[in-house]
């Protein structure tokens, strides 16, 4: 009665572990923490290399699914493994106890045996992870710029980088498995030498009849059925080693506080930005370059509704101030106001919805033309979709597709000309309705009369509707044509990282010697 009542009990615990475990609530949950991890991370740490989009892909499905199986698959095992090896015991000990603790005393045979296998398994996983990283890492790099790779017959030098950086890990990886070859050996002999003493010790006990034959054979059977759950429970230490080797990134991933919080202050303000923008003697530098100097006390005031153009030469840093009015970096020294409040005390989610930006080569998503201009206002109306098309000179093209604003633009809008990009991010930015506009080359796809119709209804764009106070959008426009900007309230002249000039087109083409002067006639000779 007492066996068949511990019969089924070991019947009953498989529904019960795997009601605890086999779910995929804990997968989901890691899953999604871990994206919200890595999502939370400042520009400047995706900038580095090994955080790389191939990298991130990567770890991102392998750390999780290591999660999933370690929690959900092998916990359920393991802890199947040790109740059946206490469910056996018991038996065994009801059976005949000195049988029962003989399956005891040959254990540590068993756990030696599976200890050594765990040791010679550790570090086998970790180069061929990392391996995975690296081609992962090449194969969507090439694939997102396949363009590229295919114009420069780049294809084999890729498939040679790949296979180069499999060799390493692949001699490793021998000589790991012969090793582990070896010690699996010397295991399997510790596990053979338990069963021939608990074999041994059978036939004593019955010799010395304190034991009948039939108990020690079923109490031996018992031993016999509870090795395969010991050797399993070994088994899956290696796995769990390397699983631990795995986790402990992905912890360092879920635990990194981000340099850039987006979330403080807790409290957004209330109402709207009037848009007055002001940089205090600010000088930076990139986290991934320390020791390059790219703005050096540069100081910029713009009044709310003022149209402002940053140019200069490549390299001068127009960009980067932009970047630092976005905060994906804060600067070394100096301060950037909005408001005549430092940047670093809004709530950063507040701040970024007030502040559109455009740039040259814009991101559109593999989805339709309408979801990429609601792309982050996904509240607005088709009426104010079409609009804000319209503002941006493409609702016209849109209208002329056989699926108008329905029309899938491809990865990266790869269906799209490079102008169409560019108006279609335009129409998006609009359609946020940012109090302060920062544009970055966004025009410098358009032609000419494009760009004029783009420039003059952006020139004229204002929220007075949304906010009493200010009436026109503040915008900054970076650009190299220098027709684009040729309308702006100030022009900002740039060389390396400090303003060299400011003032409109007609008092800067008068300084003969000045810097604008000599780019508009350059650029003016070049057109003739
Ligand atoms: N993410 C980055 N990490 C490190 N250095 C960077 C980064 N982005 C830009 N730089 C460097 O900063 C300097 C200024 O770049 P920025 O893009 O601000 O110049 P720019 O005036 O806008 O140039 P362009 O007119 O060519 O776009 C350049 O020397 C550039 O190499």
């Amino acid at each position: 009665m007492k066996v068949f009542f511990l019969v089924l009990l070991n019947t009953l615990k498989e529904p019960m572990l795997h009601f605890s475990f086999h779910n995929m609530t804990s997968f989901f949950f890691v899953l999604f923490q871990y994206n919200a991890a890595v999502l939370r991370n400042e520009l400047g740490w995706f900038e580095k290399p090994k955080n790389g989009v191939g990298f991130l892909t990567s770890r991102i499905v392998s750390d999780t699914s290591t999660v999933k199986t370690i929690i959900s698959d092998r916990m359920a095992v393991i802890v199947q493994c040790i109740s059946s090896i206490l469910i056996a015991t018991v038996v065994s000990m009801y059976v005949n106890w000195r049988m029962g603790l003989v399956s005891w005393a040959v254990m540590p045979c068993h756990f030696i045996g599976g200890l050594i296998q765990a040791k010679a398994a550790k570090g086998f996983y970790g180069d061929s992870a990392i391996a995975h990283q690296e081609l992962v890492s090449l194969a969507s790099e090439a694939a997102s710029n396949i363009r590229t790779v295919a114009s420069f017959v780049y294809e084999d030098e890729i498939i040679k980088k790949a296979e180069l950086s499999l060799q390493e890990p692949m001699r490793v990886t021998k000589i790991e498995s012969m090793k582990y070859g070896v010690v699996q050996g010397i295991s399997l002999c510790l596990w053979n030498i338990a069963h021939a003493v608990a074999l041994w010790y059978t036939t004593v006990l019955v010799q010395r009849k304190q034991a009948s034959f039939e108990n020690s054979i079923r109490s031996y059977q018992i031993f016999s059925l509870t090795v395969p759950s010991i050797t399993e429970l070994w088994t899956l230490i290696p796995m769990v080693m390397s699983a631990i080797a795995v986790l402990n990134p992905a912890f360092e991933m879920l635990d990194r506080d981000t340099q850039i919080v987006p979330d403080r202050p807790e409290n957004p303000s209330d109402g709207w930005l009037m848009g007055r923008t002001e940089f205090q003697d600010v000088s930076f530098n990139y986290p991934s370059r320390p020791e390059v100097t790219i703005l050096d006390g540069f100081s910029l005031v713009i009044e709310p509704g003022q149209r402002v153009a940053l140019v200069g030469p490549s390299g001068a840093g127009k960009s980067s101030v932009l970047a630092l009015l976005l905060r994906f970096y804060d600067p070394q020294r100096g301060r950037v106001l909005i408001d005549n409040k430092n940047i670093k005390d809004y709530n950063l989610r507040w701040l970024r919805k007030q502040i559109g930006l455009v740039q040259q080569e814009p991101i559109l998503f593999n989805s339709s033309i309408r979801d990429n201009i609601s792309y982050g206002s996904e509240e607005t109306s088709e009426t104010e979709i079409i609009q804000a098309a319209m503002e941006a000179n493409i609702h016209e093209f849109i209208s002329s597709l056989p699926k108008g604003y329905d029309t899938v633009v491809g990865e990266k809008g790869s269906q799209l000309s490079g102008g169409q990009k560019q108006r279609i991010a335009i129409a998006r930015t609009l359609l946020k309705r940012p109090v302060i506009l920062l544009l970055d080359e966004a025009t410098s796809a358009l032609d000419g009369e494009s760009e004029r119709v783009v420039m003059s209804s952006l020139g004229a764009k204002d929220w007075k509707d949304r906010n009493e106070g200010s009436s026109k959008i503040t915008s900054i426009t970076v650009a190299h044509r220098l027709s684009t900007v040729i309308n702006s309230d100030t022009i900002v002249v740039m060389e390396r990282g400090k303003v060299v000039e400011l003032g409109n087109h007609h008092t800067l083409i008068t300084a003969d010697d000045g810097v604008y002067s000599r780019l508009f006639h350059l650029q003016s000779n070049m057109k003739d």
